[in-house]
């Protein structure tokens, strides 16, 4: 049976104090929770020391939005994994479309990210998706299966979650349609060895549209945005019907 997992990536939002008072709003919430669901929280780096006290004995997990693949050195503005274990730490998103458009990844350095993840015990997401312009040239079957390939050279799948966000739903409010997202997560799973590994939907997932997205028999969670900001709207994405 596939894990359910559902995550928030805050991306560049919250300071401490923004976190403490969603966790104080949310955190109630997870008494409606079913307990086979696995929540995870993504903040900035600079809250997870503050959001990992407040979670402390509570099921949310932490994550942290990436990981470099040295162990240490002169690599500024970057973080090792063993800095994020020390501090409870226990998922991690790799290879966002963020970092890849923005910042300069590629599939070499993804691959590198998710090794040394793994290594330290902590579990990546990896991010993978076409763009707008690669779905309407049909490429999204070719785009997707090459990211994969790259990625996951030698990537141990026993420990590994795969979140497919096609980039022109992400912050957009343009849904993937949720029978689309199925057909295509159904794609990434047959080119993978392990058929457990659990894949979720990103891209403008909200209350509105969880229960149908999460009805879909491929999908296995969310990796939201901006609804996971606030804690009423995040609590209902957890608690889907
Ligand atoms: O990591 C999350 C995704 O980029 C989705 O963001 P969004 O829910 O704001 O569209």
């Amino acid at each position: 049976m596939r894990k359910i997992v559902i995550a928030g990536n805050w991306k560049m939002f919250k300071t401490q104090a923004e976190s403490a008072e969603f966790l104080s709003g949310f955190l109630p919430h997870l008494e409606e929770t079913p307990s086979e669901r696995e929540v995870v929280i993504c903040p900035p780096f600079t809250d997870l020391s503050l959001v990992s006290q407040s979670l402390h004995g509570s099921r949310v997990n932490l994550g942290a939005q990436n990981v470099h693949w040295e162990e240490s050195g002169a690599y500024t503005g970057e973080i090792a994994a063993s800095m994020l274990i020390e501090i409870g730490v226990r998922f991690v998103i790799v290879g966002h479309s963020e970092r890849r458009q923005f910042f300069g990844e590629t599939d070499v350095s993804v691959n590198l990210r998710l090794k040394a993840a793994q290594k330290h015990g902590l579990t990546p997401i990896l991010c993978v998706g076409e763009t707008k312009q690669q779905r309407d040239a049909g490429e999204t079957e070719s785009i997707i299966s090459t990211q994969l390939k790259k990625d996951l050279v030698d990537i141990d799948q026993t420990h590994l979650i795969i979140a497919y966000e096609p980039i022109w739903a992400i912050g957009t409010g343009d849904t993937c349609e949720s029978k689309e997202a199925n057909r295509v997560i159904g794609l990434i799973r047959s080119q993978l060895t392990n058929p457990l590994v659990p894949i979720q939907y990103g891209g403008s997932v909200n209350p509105n549209n969880i229960d149908e997205i999460m009805a879909q028999p491929e999908i296995d969670g969310a990796l939201v945005g901006g609804a996971s900001l606030k804690a009423d709207s995040f609590a209902r994405i957890v608690n889907y019907q």
